[in-house]
C-alpha cells in the first residue's frame, strides 16, 4: 500500500525520506483502513472529535460550561499507567538494570510485530509529527507518533506542539524517534466499534538504544500519548545522560518575592503527589507571586553561565482532577474554565459538566465514570481516582511568558517530595550537592492510583523517575552525582526534601498544603537568600517552627512541630531500607552515596 495516497485522504505532506519509509513499513505491518498526516489545525481537532463524538468515545460538554470540551470513559481495565507492562528493550540486559523490566530488543519486535500485523484493520491511521519543546530551541526534539487512536490523536493536539509547522521544521532529513502506538483492536468488515477500544494484552517498549517506541494494547494516557513519558523520560534520560544533561519528572515554577526577586524552582514529586498543584500555586502569602512553566517534566542543561536551565518540553497538562477544584488549584480551575480540554473518566452532570470528588457537595445526579446512574447515596466514587483532565498550558491565567523560551530558565532550587504518613518532615535543606542527590536517591513515597497495582505502599521512588528512567538507575544516580562534580558549586540549585502528607496519630494531615505550600517556598527562597536559620538534623536542615511565617494561618503549634519533627527512632527504621535498596545497584552505585548512608547512621546515633 502507497502510504501518501491511501484512501486518497491526504498525500504525504513531507519528502522526508526515512520518516516516509517508516510510515509505508507501519501501514503494511498493521493494515489500516486509511491514513491521514495530523496538520494540527483547529479544523482537524473539531473534525476528530466531531467523529469521536458521534462514535459515542467523546460526550461534548455544555458549551455554555466548558466550550470545546468532552468527556470520555474508559473501559474500566485501562485506567492508568502499567508499570508491569511498560518495558526497556536495550541491548546489553545491564542497561535496563534492577528496577525496570527487560527484554532482548529482537524478541521483543518480533512478539510485538506479530501482535501489530493487522493491528489496525478497520481503522484510521493517524501519523503525528510532533516537537518536545519549543520548536525554535536550538536542537529540537522531534517525534513522530502514528496510532490508531483519535482520542491519541486529539490529546497530542493539547499536549505537543505538533502538525504541519512541525514537519516543515524537521524538513527532509531531522531525527526524530518513532513511535507506534496501537489499541490493538482490529476491525472486521462491517464490525461495530467499541466505546473504548483497547487490548488485555499490553506492552509499552522503549529501545533506548535505537531511540523507539513502540505501545500496544492500552489508550490511557501514560501509555498512549507517547511524547509524555515514553519519550520525554524514558527515551530522553537516555539521551540525556549521553549529552549530559537531565530529563526528569519535574514541575517547573517562577515565584517572585515581595521585593521582586525571582527565583525559579522545580520539584520531583511521584505520580499523584503534587506537582501539578505546586506548579500552580495561588500563595496565601502577602506580596509572593507563583507563576507557572510545567507540570510535570523538565528538561535541563547547564548554560554557558554556569547554571542549570529548565525547559518544559510539553504544551498542555494531563492532570489528576480529583482533588482539584476553587480552593486548591483555583488557576487549574480557571484553565479548565476556558474550554478546549479532554475529560476522561471523571463524572458528567446532568447540565452538561464535569464533577469529581473533592469538589465540595456533590449533585444530586450524576453519570458516573462506569456510565451509570450515580447519587451521592451509591457508595463508590463518581470518578476515577486517576481520572484526568487534558488542557491547553496556553489557557494557564499564570503562565510565565518565559514558558516558551528555548534557552529554558536558570533553577535556583530543586525539591524532591514525597507522600509519606510519617517519618520525613515538611522541609529539610541538604547540606551540598551530594547530600541532595543522597536525598533523591531515597526518596520514598506511598504508591497511588495513577499505575496499576496496589495503593498507599511505601516504596523508594529515586527522583520521582523509578518508573522512567530508561536504563541502569545506578548509573542514573551516577550522573547526578557527576554533573555535580563538573558543576560551580555556587551556581548549582539548593537541593530540598519535602512532605506535605505527614499525618497525625489521629490520620489527619498535619499540615495544610496546597496554596499554604508557599509559606514553605518563603523559607526555601530565604535560605537561598541566606536569611532565614535552620536547626542541624541528622537528615538535613530543617526550619524551627518560628523560622516558618504563620501568619493568618489557623494552623495548631503543636501540628508545624510535628510536621517538621525528626524523630531518629522513625529514621532508624529507615536506615536498612535505604541500605537494602542501594545494595541492589552493585557496583553502578556511586561509593559517595554508601558515604552518604554512613554519614546519616553517624548523625542518628
Ligand atoms: N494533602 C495534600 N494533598 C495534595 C497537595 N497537593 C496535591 N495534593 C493532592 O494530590 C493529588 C495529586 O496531585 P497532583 O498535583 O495532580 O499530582 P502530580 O504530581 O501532578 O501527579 P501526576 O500528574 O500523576 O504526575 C490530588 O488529589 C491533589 O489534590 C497538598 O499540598 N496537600
Ligand atoms: O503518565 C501519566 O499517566 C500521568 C502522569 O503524569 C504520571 O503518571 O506521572
Ligand atoms: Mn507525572
Amino acid at each position: 500500500m502507497d502510504a501518501a495516497t491511501t484512501a486518497g485522504l491526504s498525500p504525504a505532506p513531507t519528502t522526508h525520506s526515512r520518516l516516509l519509509a517508516w510510515v509505508a513499513e507501519v501501514t503494511a505491518l498493521t493494515t489500516p483502513a486509511r491514513v491521514v498526516w495530523c496538520d494540527g489545525s483547529d479544523g482537524e481537532w473539531q473534525r476528530l472529535t466531531g467523529q469521536l463524538a458521534d462514535a459515542g468515545t467523546l460526550v461534548r460538554l455544555n458549551p455554555e460550561l466548558k466550550p470545546n470540551s468532552f468527556w470520555a470513559r474508559t473501559d474500566p481495565s485501562d485506567v492508568a499507567r502499567v508499570e508491569e507492562r511498560t518495558f526497556i528493550c536495550s541491548v546489553d540486559p545491564d542497561d535496563a538494570g534492577p528496577t525496570n523490566n527487560w527484554m532482548a530488543p529482537e524478541e521483543m519486535k518480533q512478539l510485538l510485530g506479530e501482535l501489530y500485523r493487522g493491528c489496525m484493520a478497520g481503522r484510521t491511521m493517524y501519523v503525528i509529527p510532533f516537537c518536545m519543546g519549543p520548536l525554535d530551541a536550538a536542537d529540537p526534539k522531534f517525534g513522530v507518533e502514528i496510532t490508531d487512536s483519535a482520542y491519541v490523536a486529539a490529546s497530542m493536539k493539547i499536549m505537543t506542539r505538533m502538525g504541519t509547522p512541525v514537519l516543515d521544521v524537521m524538513g527532509a532529513d531531522a531525527e526524530f524517534v518513532p513511535a507506534l502506538h496501537s489499541v490493538g483492536a482490529p476491525l472486521a468488515p462491517g464490525q461495530a466499534d467499541v466505546m473504548w477500544p483497547c487490548n488485555d494484552t499490553k506492552y509499552i517498549a522503549h529501545f533506548p538504544d535505537t531511540r523507539e517506541i513502540w505501545s500496544y494494547g492500552s489508550g490511557y494516557g501514560g501509555n498512549s500519548l507517547l511524547g509524555k513519558k515514553c519519550y520525554s523520560l524514558r527515551i530522553a534520560s537516555v539521551m540525556a545522560r549521553d549529552e549530559g544533561w537531565l530529563a526528569e519528572h519535574m514541575l517547573i515554577l517562577k515565584l517572585t518575592s515581595p521585593q521582586q526577586k525571582v527565583h525559579y524552582v522545580a520539584a520531583a514529586f511521584p505520580s499523584a503527589c503534587g506537582k501539578t498543584n505546586l506548579a500552580m500555586l495561588e500563595p496565601t502569602i502577602g506580596g509572593w507571586k507563583v507563576e507557572t512553566l510545567g507540570d510535570d517534566i523538565a528538561w535541563m542543561r547547564f548554560g554557558d553561565d554556569g547554571r542549570l536551565y529548565a525547559v518544559n518540553p510539553e504544551y498542555g497538562f494531563f492532570g489528576v482532577a480529583p482533588g482539584t477544584d476553587d480552593s486548591t488549584n483555583p488557576n487549574a480551575m480557571r484553565t479548565l474554565a476556558q474550554g478546549n480540554s479532554l475529560f476522561t473518566n471523571v463524572a458528567l452532570t446532568d447540565d452538561g459538566d464535569v464533577w469529581w470528588e473533592g469538589m465540595g457537595t456533590p449533585p444530586a445526579h450524576l453519570t458516573d465514570w462506569h456510565g451509570n446512574d450515580w447519587t451521592p447515596g451509591s457508595g463508590a466514587p463518581s470518578s476515577h481516582p486517576n481520572s484526568r483532565f487534558c488542557t491547553p498550558i496556553s489557557q494557564c491565567p499564570i503562565l510565565a511568558p518565559e514558558y516558551d523560551d528555548p534557552r529554558g530558565v536558570p533553577i535556583s532550587a530543586i525539591l524532591f517530595g514525597g507522600r509519606r504518613k510519617t517519618t520525613v518532615p515538611l522541609v529539610a535543606q541538604s547540606r551540598d550537592w551530594i547530600h541532595g542527590v543522597f536525598m533523591g536517591a531515597t526518596l520514598s513515597s506511598e504508591t497511588t492510583a495513577a499505575a496499576v497495582g496496589q495503593v498507599g505502599v511505601v516504596r523508594r521512588d529515586p527522583m520521582a523517575m523509578l518508573p522512567f528512567i530508561g536504563y541502569h538507575a545506578g548509573d542514573y544516580l551516577a550522573h547526578w552525582v557527576d554533573l555535580g562534580k563538573d558543576a560551580d558549586p555556587d551556581k548549582l540549585p539548593k537541593i530540598f526534601q519535602v512532605n506535605w502528607f505527614r499525618r497525625g496519630d489521629d490520620g489527619r494531615f498535619l499540615w495544610p498544603g496546597y496554596g499554604e505550600n508557599s509559606r514553605v517556598l518563603k523559607w526555601v527562597v530565604e535560605r537561598l537568600e541566606g536569611t532565614a536559620g535552620a536547626v542541624d538534623t541528622p537528615v538535613g536542615l530543617v526550619p524551627h517552627p518560628a523560622a516558618i511565617d504563620t501568619e493568618g494561618l489557623d494552623l495548631a503549634y503543636a501540628d508545624l512541630a510535628a510536621a517538621l519533627h525528626v524523630d531518629p527512632t522513625e529514621w532508624a527504621v529507615e536506615v536498612p531500607q535505604i541500605a537494602a535498596w542501594f545494595n541492589q545497584f552493585g557496583e553502578k552505585l556511586p561509593g559517595i552515596l554508601w558515604t552518604e548512608l554512613d554519614s546519616l547512621k553517624e548523625r542518628l546515633r
